[in-house]
């Protein structure tokens, strides 16, 4: 097999330090968003607490910080620095690592190779499928979408899945000499920020409390990611003709968002009176939103927010943005059913759609991620179909 997935023995070179860019002096308007202090946690009631103030804030809007997520700015700043480190490669080096042919065979080579991995051959084609197939193990070049017609995104993407053997994928030389250190932050946030969270909303909706934890765990196949992105700036004669969208009004597709602070102001959130409020990058915290499989969950208890990326304002108008984020998704075959939840059968909820019972979680994640490359709908009608009639929505 022509792939390395990882080099121990390598030396790596010492990571450039990333400082982050300065704030803006724009005074702009900001949604109002509650913060949860992560370390009141382990506090005797303080998990309580915590559900309680989350309950209040997601029945408003699907959006809220954290704070004490035991990762430092250090921590963060280390992976901001891979993400540029990353997106300053040729093109032609960065489209090697998309999801392709070439690695499926290597892929395929790999699970024969291995004993007890016979049983997961049928899965690997769903695994290595290419973008175009709703595969986002890997790089997605920009231009992959379109935000108005014949205008084309300006996001680039590097999507690293979970350290496990099912979704291997060959690396970039930038991850596999810091493959232990992006490992050890996909899995503080995986198997400790992300459990957390899923606790408290299984407080809420007053179920055991591992309930929601059992379906994302790091061993899971499952769509979950460690995103590093980067949105090329434009100039103020494009931002005009593309409306100042660079990502149109959307939800996300999976369980929870996080994204790490990014102090260019552009990400803007939809009000539920259809206002749209600019996101403020806090110091020290990680903004964090609900995702479409949630509101499946909890038959739309639960919103899945929509949110949109816009220019930043003049003051910042120059940067290239770059993003880091985790994308939390279940465990792939867990259906979108209702949750069985004392609460929501309180308060009467039924499912927004018949057909979501039987869908798998992964399956429309991909899906989604599908819809999501090339043509976007435009004018009137927002809506694109995804999976069992069931479609989402975008907005300009
Ligand atoms: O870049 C951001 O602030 C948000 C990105 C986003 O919404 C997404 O990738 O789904
Ligand atoms: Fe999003």
């Amino acid at each position: 097999m022509a792939a390395v997935q990882s080099m121990p023995g390598l030396p790596s070179k010492p990571l450039p330090k990333y400082e982050q860019e300065p704030e803006s002096k724009f005074d702009l308007e900001w949604a109002d968003l509650v913060t949860l202090d992560l370390s009141q946690f382990d506090t005797p009631g303080g998990k309580e607490r915590l559900a309680a103030q989350l309950k209040e804030a997601i029945h408003n809007v699907g959006f809220f910080y954290i704070t004490n997520f035991g990762l430092s700015q250090d921590d963060v700043d280390r992976q901001f620095a891979i993400g540029k480190e990353f997106f300053s490669l040729p093109t032609e080096e960065k489209v090697k690592y998309k999801g392709s042919s070439l690695q499926r065979g290597c892929l395929l080579d790999r699970f024969d190779l291995r004993p007890g991995f016979s049983a997961i051959l049928d899965d690997a084609d769903f695994l290595v499928a290419d973008l175009m197939n709703g595969n986002y193990n890997g790089y997605r070049p920009k231009g992959s979408g379109e935000i108005l017609p014949g205008k084309r995104d300006n996001v680039e993407m590097y999507n690293v899945f979970k350290f496990i053997p099912q979704l291997e994928r060959e690396q970039p030389a930038i991850v596999n000499e810091h493959r232990e250190e992006i490992e050890r932050f996909q899995r503080k946030i995986a198997e400790d920020v992300v459990q957390k969270l899923l606790v408290l909303i299984s407080i809420i909706l007053e179920l055991p409390e591992d309930y929601l934890a059992k379906g994302h765990q790091y061993d899971d196949v499952s769509e979950c990611h460690l995103r590093y992105m980067i949105y090329r700036h434009r100039t103020p004669e494009e931002n005009a003709e593309y409306q100042n969208l660079y990502s149109k009004g959307h939800s996300d597709f999976g369980s929870l968002t996080l994204l790490f602070r990014q102090p260019v102001a552009a990400l803007q959130i939809r009000m539920p009176d259809g206002s749209w409020k600019w996101v403020k990058p806090y110091p020290g915290s990680i903004t964090v939103n609900i995702a479409d499989v949630l509101q499946f969950w909890t038959a739309g208890y639960l919103k899945s927010s929509i949110h949109r990326v816009v220019a930043p304002p003049a003051d910042q108008a120059h940067i290239d943005r770059l993003g880091l984020l985790y994308f939390l998704r279940p465990a792939y075959d867990l259906k979108l059913k209702t949750l069985d939840s004392p609460l929501l059968k309180r308060l009467g909820l039924k499912p927004e759609n018949d057909t979501a019972d039987e869908i798998k979680a992964g399956d429309w994640v991909r899906a989604r991620v599908k819809g999501n490359q090339d043509k976007v709908p435009q004018g009137g009608n927002l809506e694109k179909p995804v999976i069992g009639g069931i479609k989402a929505k975008y907005y300009d």
